[in-house]
């Protein structure tokens, strides 16, 4: 452990933020104002007021959660550079990469994420790098092969000439191109370097096109087939092992998405190398930090105690990101502000990817318990790891070790042993996805795996080294962008109705209060879908139905509603403006909320109800990645790029009949303006407002109505929104004569 006498390995740094927090506790005072109008009113008002107060009630709730999650906050710096003196022997890293389709994820995407884990800064002899494939593909396994030869001239290029960004594709478009005032031999290698890459890249674009001839995967059905493992690079000076797995695939066997694919991984390398150390990162997403694992250690040696540090999550950032963020899901104020806010409390919830945890962690130890080999029996371990001895073994020696006491060199298992653990049956009966390993059970495997290590008392800690750590790739698309918030709002949906929400981890387990209601605001996600809806819609009813929800403008209670809208932008906007984005992107955030919120995460809903009830299964769906090569000419791209897409997906529907609800209640509304007499039945100008901005918010469709091809909405979907929206005029009418 660490050396107290000397330096530290990182610094804990409060940030100031005694402004914000003003505004946000006068936001919340606001808000209260706000429910007591509208209770007051309920007599005048009636219906409109109570959607109004309940929806607002929930608005005020929800803020209440994310002021909780962003009152302390917290950011680490790291000195790598003091590690040689204060840790005699860095431990062994066991480096995890899973891709699932080689079509919407594009292997050349893969291979770099791989090329960027060989080359990290740290001992080659110490680190493994495992690559799960579910798609079980043979174009994958021969880029890999074809990646390792690679490998051999780019990790030593990368370290000689302490190249900073090392995924290739990254590096070769990054303007690295050598001037003539650097060294020759520096001009020279660069040019073999990037030659090789091209030809790799040629390669396994030409393998694309056809067949892959391979004795392997002659046969492999992708979803029914044994287990393959290969290991790819075992001893050779310099590099990391690498080794291939895909797992086995049955129908009859739920193979429980990523999170299976990361237990076979933890076993597998269990087997082989038992690294005390496990680094996981998605295949969209690549080191640009060579530093990134000395980070990491500068916090598992640096705490004091052990508990404080369960697992090292870092943010996830995105390159070549679209200007101004049109899809909002570059996250960026999201990662700062959020996770600074969490690591005050009891550190940021894992992110599923980026992210180092203690295999004995992952592995079900609790911080109280040090150590537990000694007190497990034999039945013990094979109810919990499964009958493999020699996996068995290999976790008493995780369970019971010092974090540094690892066996390292060479692979040790025998390919039988690791075949078995890859196996569909292995897990049958133990504990794997319950106590051990990644948690079964729902869509965000990691928010869930995650709650179970901080319910058990760990910490985790936020990592923010300059430069970012990762970088990866954001969804540029309308379509996948909606599949994946939605995705992500049911696997939370999934978290917050099962037995291990963080109420009961609160309870029962060694949750924090305040991370708990952290973790709430996030998992309410979907939830929240209701009440915005609703919220979208009231304006347009009050102007249909000549009824108000809103002070009118010559009352001085409509200053309230008023001074929220006003200060919350204010307050959102400069959180844009303070992490360095443009105005631009914030509205594109805000709009993309209110869409993602009144669609996404609707559907949302929809599938936990099916799934409450019996219907169907929640399936992780693949987000699609972008090639790195982009096919369309630069300039059609730029012009095209952040354009949002439409596809015939259901999910349009919402958006599109709120759309037109509010236009269809803006007509109705000027129209009623002009015949104005004056009583008590006007049409509000309040009301009249929050409809535009409806009406804006939903501009993208709008624009959608009339776009072409994939840019315009469907005209299915035009018209089933159409038939909703008349359905929904026709009720407001109806509800006033009734
Ligand atoms: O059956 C599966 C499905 C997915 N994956 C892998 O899981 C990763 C994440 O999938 P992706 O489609 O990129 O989803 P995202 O929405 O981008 O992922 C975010 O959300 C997921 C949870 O929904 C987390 O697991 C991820 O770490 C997090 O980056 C990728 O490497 C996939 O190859 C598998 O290995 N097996
Ligand atoms: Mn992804």
């Amino acid at each position: 452990m660490a050396n107290k006498s000397s330096q530290p390995l990182y610094e804990r740094i409060h940030v100031k933020n005694s402004i914000p927090r003003a505004v946000e506790l006068l936001i919340l005072f606001l808000l209260f104002l706000l429910l007591a109008y509208h209770l007051i009113s309920l007599k005048n008002h009636g219906i409109p007021s109570l959607f109004a107060f309940l929806c607002e009630s929930c608005f005020t709730f929800s803020w209440i959660l994310v002021i909780n999650c962003k009152w302390n906050q917290v950011r680490y710096i790291q000195y790598p550079d003091r590690l040689p003196e204060l840790v005699s022997e860095l431990p062994a890293v066991d480096m995890f990469v899973t891709t699932a389709d080689a079509e919407l994820e594009p292997p050349i995407l893969t291979m770099n994420t791989v090329l960027s884990l060989l080359a990290v800064d740290y001992p080659p002899q110490k680190l493994s790098c495992y690559l799960s494939d579910d798609g079980a593909s043979p174009l994958t396994y021969y880029s890999l092969v074809e990646t390792s030869k690679f490998a051999g001239i780019w990790v030593p290029f990368c370290k000689k000439y302490e190249i900073s960004i090392r995924a290739p594709f990254r590096y070769f478009t990054s303007c690295s191109k050598p001037s003539k005032d650097d060294p020759f031999e520096f001009q020279q290698e660069w040019k073999t370097v990037k030659d090789k890459y091209d030809m790799l890249c040629q390669k396994i674009e030409d393998a694309s096109q056809t067949y892959v001839p391979s004795e392997v995967f002659s046969k492999v059905d992708k979803k029914n087939h044994p287990p393959i493992l290969k290991v790819v690079v075992d001893e050779e000076e310099g590099l990391p092992h690498l080794v291939y797995i895909s797992r086995e695939k049955r129908p009859k066997h739920p193979h429980n998405f990523k999170a299976g694919a990361m237990n076979v991984l933890t076993r597998v390398s269990g087997l082989m190398t038992n690294a005390p150390f496990i680094l996981n990162v998605d295949c969209d997403m690549h080191v640009n930090n060579p530093q990134v694992i000395l980070h990491a250690m500068c916090m598992f040696f640096g705490v004091e105690n052990e508990k404080d540090c369960g697992f090292v999550q870092f943010p996830q950032h995105f390159y070549d990101g679209l200007n101004d963020d049109p899809f909002g899901n570059q996250m960026v104020v999201l990662f700062k502000y959020l996770a600074q806010g969490l690591a005050g409390i009891q550190g940021p919830v894992y992110a599923g990817t980026n992210c180092f945890h203690r295999r004995k962690v992952i592995y079900g130890l609790s911080p109280v318990h040090k150590a537990l080999s000694g007190k497990l029996t034999d039945e013990d371990l094979e109810r919990r790891f499964g009958k493999l001895n020699e996996f068995k073994e290999s976790a008493v020696q995780i369970l019971s070790a010092s974090p540094h006491s690892q066996n390292q060199g060479g692979l040790i298992s025998s390919l039988d042993a690791a075949n078995l653990v890859a196996g569909c049956a292995y897990e049958h009966g133990t504990c794997w996805g319950t106590e051990v390993g990644w948690k079964y059970g729902s869509a965000t495997e990691d928010i869930l795996t995650g709650l179970g290590i901080q319910e058990k008392g760990w910490r985790s800690i936020f990592c923010t080294p300059e430069p970012p750590a990762f970088l990866g790739c954001a969804p540029s698309c309308g379509p996948s962008t909606m599949i994946q918030t939605k995705r992500w709002a049911t696997g939370l949906l999934e978290i917050l109705f099962s037995f291990k929400s963080p109420i009961i981890s609160t309870i029962y387990g060694n949750l924090q209060f305040r991370q708990c209601l952290a973790y709430m605001w996030i998992l309410i996600w979907g939830l929240r879908s209701i009440p915005e809806l609703v919220y979208a819609l009231l304006p347009a009813y009050c102007i249909i139905s000549r009824s108000h929800f809103l002070p009118k403008v010559n009352e001085p209670a409509i200053l309230v509603p008023v001074t929220i809208f006003v200060i919350y932008n204010l307050y959102t906007l400069s959180e844009y403006l303070r992490v360095g984005l443009s105005s631009r992107a914030w509205w594109n955030n805000q709009r993309m909320a209110r869409i993602n919120c009144t669609s996404s995460w609707l559907f949302a809903c929809f599938s936990i109800i099916l799934k409450l009830i019996g219907l169907s299964e929640t399936v992780f769906e693949v987000t699609q990645k972008n090639q790195a090569t982009d096919d369309d000419g630069d300039d059609q791209k730029n012009i095209n790029s952040g354009k949002f897409t439409f596809n015939e997906s259901p999910i349009f529907i919402p958006g599109t009949t709120i759309l037109l609800v509010n236009l269809t209640a803006l007509a109705v509304g000027v129209v009623g303006f002009r015949h104005n007499n004056f009583d008590e039945s006007e049409v509000g100008v309040a009301e009249m407002i929050c409809c535009l901005c409806v009406v804006l918010y939903f501009s993208i469709f709008f624009k959608g109505l009339f776009g072409k091809g994939k840019y315009g909405i469907p005209s299915a979907t035009i018209f089933k929104s159409g038939v909703l929206a008349l359905g929904f005029t026709h009720f407001c009418k109806w509800s006033v004569q009734a």
